[in-house]
């Protein structure tokens, strides 16, 4: 094949992709048509069952064109979680328009290419409006300046499927005057990075945050002679490696290009599936419809009584409201004392949910409510 033939056929291949590209644009913008009907009608935005309708037919059709179902499938769920979530997103601006604002000022743990600030384009690409990050140093940062109102929003992350609980955040959110307004998930693909022509076997120190120290645990057991340095997020511990020698830094191959870093050694984290759950937190609450899934979180001290919090939590099962998770973290100063966290899934609009929170502090010292807001996680259908 020529040069010439190779050219054509790429160019080729770029028509089709920006063909797409006004396919899948005119595709949303008609999904948002669809949610003016379901507005007015007062209908749940996913609709399951079409989904599942159209999955299947989608594979039956690609199948007689020679695509197989994990492709058509694979392609089709990030379509349809997209069409969703901006439906979800615009229905919900349209209920808060306060927060309709052209600039949204976000602040977020570490600078260019923190897993913060990955987090934070990911919830604001969704958004319309103009995204000033303010990148801070530290967890306590970013919800004073959310109280103080130099930033709208803070992004914290809570919880990570290779590491757990971010109990530093937890307890952040025992006193912080903010609510929860959102939640974003993004999966963190922890690479080892350094400066070109460094290999694995020269590394004799490495910088990284806690939480990349925690969530890569085996691979750096598996290291001997190397030193580890805590960075205060992974961008300042990226910028360590880029001045150092015989060093490197965890981080996303994306943000240790852009310091100049190469991926010396990629699928660092214990856990092949590595995710973390960020909430958006802002001074005030937000409405949420009832037409969307939603998430509710609070905060409770239980009675100092045998069983009270078994009694609490037979408060939501006998309101049928499910719970995603109990989280149990100590009071400061109040030695054995514990307060929980729990998420559920509850619309606090819902009058089921208002009943369930009234016969919750029959069993309660405090039940402090974090905040009510739109689940960004989606389930998929699962065609057969
Ligand atoms: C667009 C709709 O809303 C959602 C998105 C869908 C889609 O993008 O095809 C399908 C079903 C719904 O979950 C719809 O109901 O048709």
């Amino acid at each position: 094949m020529t040069q010439d033939t190779l050219d054509a056929l790429r160019t080729e291949i770029n028509e089709i992709d920006s063909e797409l590209l006004v396919l899948l644009a005119k595709r949303r913008r008609i999904s948002h048509g669809v949610l003016e009907y379901k507005i007015n009608n007062n209908k749940p935005i996913r609709d399951e069952e079409r989904e599942l309708a159209l999955l299947e037919k989608l594979i039956r059709y690609g199948k007689s064109l020679g695509l197989d179902q994990f492709y058509i499938n694979n392609v089709f769920q990030v379509i349809l979680e997209d069409s969703v979530l901006n439906q979800q997103a615009l229905l919900q601006k349209s209920l808060n328009p306060d927060t309709v604002n052209d600039t949204h000022r976000v602040a977020y743990l570490g600078g260019q290419g923190s897993y913060s600030q990955l987090a934070c384009h990911k919830y604001f690409s969704r958004r319309p409006g103009k995204v000033v990050e303010m990148g801070c140093q530290s967890f306590e940062d970013i919800t004073n300046s959310v109280e103080k109102g130099k930033a709208d929003f803070g992004i914290l992350p809570i919880e990570n499927t290779s590491s757990g609980s971010i109990n530093e955040v937890f307890d952040l959110m025992q006193h912080a005057q903010v609510s929860i307004v959102g939640e974003v998930t993004h999966s963190v693909e922890h690479c080892l990075l350094a400066k070109s022509g460094i290999e694995l076997k020269d590394v004799k120190k490495i910088y990284a945050h806690p939480q990349p120290f925690a969530q890569c645990s085996r691979f750096l057991q598996s290291l001997a002679d190397v030193t580890h340095e805590t960075c205060d997020s992974t961008s300042s511990a990226i910028k360590a490696a880029a001045e150092c020698d015989q060093s490197a830094a965890i981080g996303s191959a994306q943000a240790g290009r852009s310091q100049g870093l190469e991926v010396i050694k990629s699928e660092l984290a214990n856990q092949a599936e590595n995710h973390s759950r960020f909430i958006v937190v802002a001074r005030k609450p937000l409405q949420v419809s009832t037409q969307i899934p939603t998430k509710t979180s609070l905060i409770m001290a239980t009675k100092q009584h045998v069983g009270s919090l078994a009694d609490a939590l037979m408060v939501f099962k006998e309101n049928s409201i499910n719970m995603t998770k109990l989280e149990s973290r100590p009071v400061p100063g109040n030695p054995w004392e514990e307060v929980f966290y729990v998420d559920l899934q509850a619309n606090i609009a819902d009058p089921q949910v208002q009943k369930a929170l009234e016969a919750l502090k029959e069993h309660t010292q405090t039940v402090r409510i974090l905040g009510c807001y739109q689940s960004e996680s989606l389930k998929a259908v699962e065609p057969i």
